[in-house]
């Protein structure tokens, strides 16, 4: 069980007082790989537009049973174009954007305010669609997609830590962290549980019948965290995960983030302005402007170098440097 190696990592981090729930957490998610009622990790629930487990979703065909697909992106931007008209006058926030992102990446995209970093992460959380140009989902025009199964692929495919991604002001923690997985008709019980196991994870547990109201802008930043993990999703997008955060928590979601990439194997996109976070990525995407201006390798990741041969494929490599 995999969780139990991110415990491992934090063993040597954290103190035991919090290291109880994580292995509960861990316990559960163990649990729940044999219960039908629950995604495993990567799982993909049957009302999926791909009707696959996301896992198989991320791979090609022919992928056999590697447990990463570093031939085919899993996300793939074509020559994206996002125009905004304001009256007579169009605005090109992104201009002509190419990139590729596998499966088990963690991407930083890195760029000053106004650069089209947010309106980046809406295309690739198919939040809003290109101008033009194509953003592909293994390989699947999201433009092509229903409404319907667009909010599937958000709900099951990609998980949200938005700061603009309001917790609702109504619902309390528990009842906010709970919302997406009843929109995915989880198992009642079994949401509960899983809701109680993640507010652990975060620190939360004393705080379940708070509103957002009753929340400091770090806890409300961790019950959006706690949210965007409910449905297990083999994606996540996180805009500024740290914004609100004091730097000991900061650091502590940045590992518990870490750990999803390296040992869960999920795909990880942070949108920020903190050059800190660079660190962990296997990439670093600088934006400017609309446009790419470089693309930065981290040979010491381990991911990374597995996807090396792979990435050399991608446009724009031109930019492409080593970090040595
Ligand atoms: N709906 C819109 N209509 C018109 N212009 C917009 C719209 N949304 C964004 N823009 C413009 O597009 C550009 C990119 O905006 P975006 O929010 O993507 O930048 P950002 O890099 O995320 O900035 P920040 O770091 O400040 O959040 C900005 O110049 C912004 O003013």
């Amino acid at each position: 069980m995999t969780l139990i190696k991110i415990i491992e990592i934090f063993k040597k981090k954290l103190n035991t007082s919090i290291l109880k729930p994580l292995e509960k957490a861990a316990d559960f998610y163990s649990e729940s790989k044999n219960d039908s009622n629950i995604n495993g990790p990567g799982g993909f629930k049957k009302n999926s537009p791909y009707g696959s487990p996301a896992r198989n979703f991320a791979k090609s065909p022919d992928s056999g049973n590697a447990s990463r697909n570093v031939e085919i992106p899993f996300i793939k931007l074509t020559d994206v174009w996002k125009i905004y008209q304001m009256g007579e006058v169009e605005f090109a926030a992104l201009k002509g954007i190419n990139l590729e992102i596998y499966e088990g990446e963690l991407l930083v995209i890195l760029g000053p305010s106004g650069s089209g970093k947010s309106t980046l992460m809406n295309l690739l959380g198919c939040l809003d669609m290109p101008s033009k140009g194509t953003v592909c989902l293994n390989s699947k025009d999201i433009s092509e997609l229903s409404e319907s199964e667009l909010a599937v692929v958000r709900g099951q495919m990609i998980g949200f830590i938005f700061q603009s991604f309001n917790l609702l002001p109504t619902l309390n923690t528990e009842e906010n962290v709970l919302l997406p997985m009843e929109f995915q008709e989880e198992d009642r019980k079994t949401a509960r549980q899983k809701v109680s196991y993640l507010l652990e994870i975060v620190g939360l547990s004393d705080k379940k019948k708070n509103l957002p109201s009753q929340l400091s802008g770090g806890q409300r930043q961790r019950v959006a965290i706690a949210r965007s993990l409910g449905v297990n999703p083999p994606i996540i997008l996180a805009d500024e995960p740290t914004g609100n955060l004091d730097s000991k928590t900061g650091d502590y979601i940045l590992d518990f983030l870490d750990g999803l990439q390296k040992r869960e194997g999920k795909t990880i996109i942070i949108v920020t302005h903190d050059l800190e976070l660079v660190k962990y990525a296997t990439r670093i995407v600088y934006i400017r402007d609309g446009e790419i201006e470089k693309i930065e390798t981290h040979p010491k990741n381990e991911q990374s170098m597995k996807n090396e041969q792979s990435m050399k494929n991608e446009r724009g490599t031109k930019n492409e440097i080593n970090l040595n």
